[in-house]
């Protein structure tokens, strides 16, 4: 049976701010009071497994338990063909220690080189975590294709390098509202929003 979520309050169980802002935004039709990991102070758990819901699980378990309240964690990266998914769960640590995206996107861009298959696929995994360990995880992916030079300065991470296929604008210049028409991540979210707030 799929728990639905009948709670007043929930943690975003997540550090990213780009992400966050983003989450924020997609509940906000649903009046839920949210608070993120970094304001409850709690620690960012290590990403050990292999798979986005295996990384989206174990931070919004790692919250709901720490916090004594559900909890939503989003796992999420580029997979580039070219690089047989890669940057894919790594689509952070590509970016180093200071989270630089600049030198990620430089690192992208070097390693396709001038292969001539320019796909690539955001993923997003959801997973909403309750206290007494009972999860619900839910996945969305947008295609698209590498751009280079980047483009625009909007949304967070990899955005100004990938454009989604039937677009004429990179995540980096459209509008948050626009990107959130079909996101990998406003497509977890119908799933989500379908499954446990409907
Ligand atoms: O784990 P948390 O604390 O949520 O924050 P994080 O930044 O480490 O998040 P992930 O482990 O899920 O790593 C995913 C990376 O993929 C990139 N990414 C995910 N969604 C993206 C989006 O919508 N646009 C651009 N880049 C995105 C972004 O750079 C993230 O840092
Ligand atoms: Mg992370």
């Amino acid at each position: 049976m799929v728990r639905r979520f009948t709670e007043k309050k929930l943690v975003i169980a997540s550090h990213n701010k780009g992400k966050i802002v983003e989450i924020a935004e997609l509940l906000a039709p649903f009046g839920i009071d949210v608070v993120s990991a970094g304001d409850l102070g709690l620690p960012e758990p290590e990403e050990t497994e292999n798979s986005f819901i295996g990384n989206a699980q174990l931070k919004a378990l790692a919250a709901a338990r720490a916090a004594k309240l559900p909890a939503l964690a989003d796992d999420s990266g580029m997979a580039v063909w070219a690089l047989d998914g890669a940057p894919g769960i790594y689509s952070a640590r590509w970016a180093g220690p200071d989270r630089d995206f600049d030198m990620a996107m430089e690192k992208v861009n070097t390693a396709v080189g001038n292969h001539p298959d320019r796909r690539a696929d955001f993923v997003c995994a959801l997973s909403l975590a309750w206290p007494d360990d009972h999860v619900e995880n839910f996945e969305g992916r947008i295609e698209g294709d590498l751009v280079w030079p980047k483009r625009g300065k909007n949304g967070f991470g990899y955005d100004p390098m990938f454009q989604p296929r039937g677009y004429d604008q990179t995540f980096g210049e459209m509008p948050a509202a626009k990107k959130h028409e079909m996101s990998h991540r406003a497509r977890a979210f119908d799933q989500l929003v379908k499954a446990c707030f409907a």
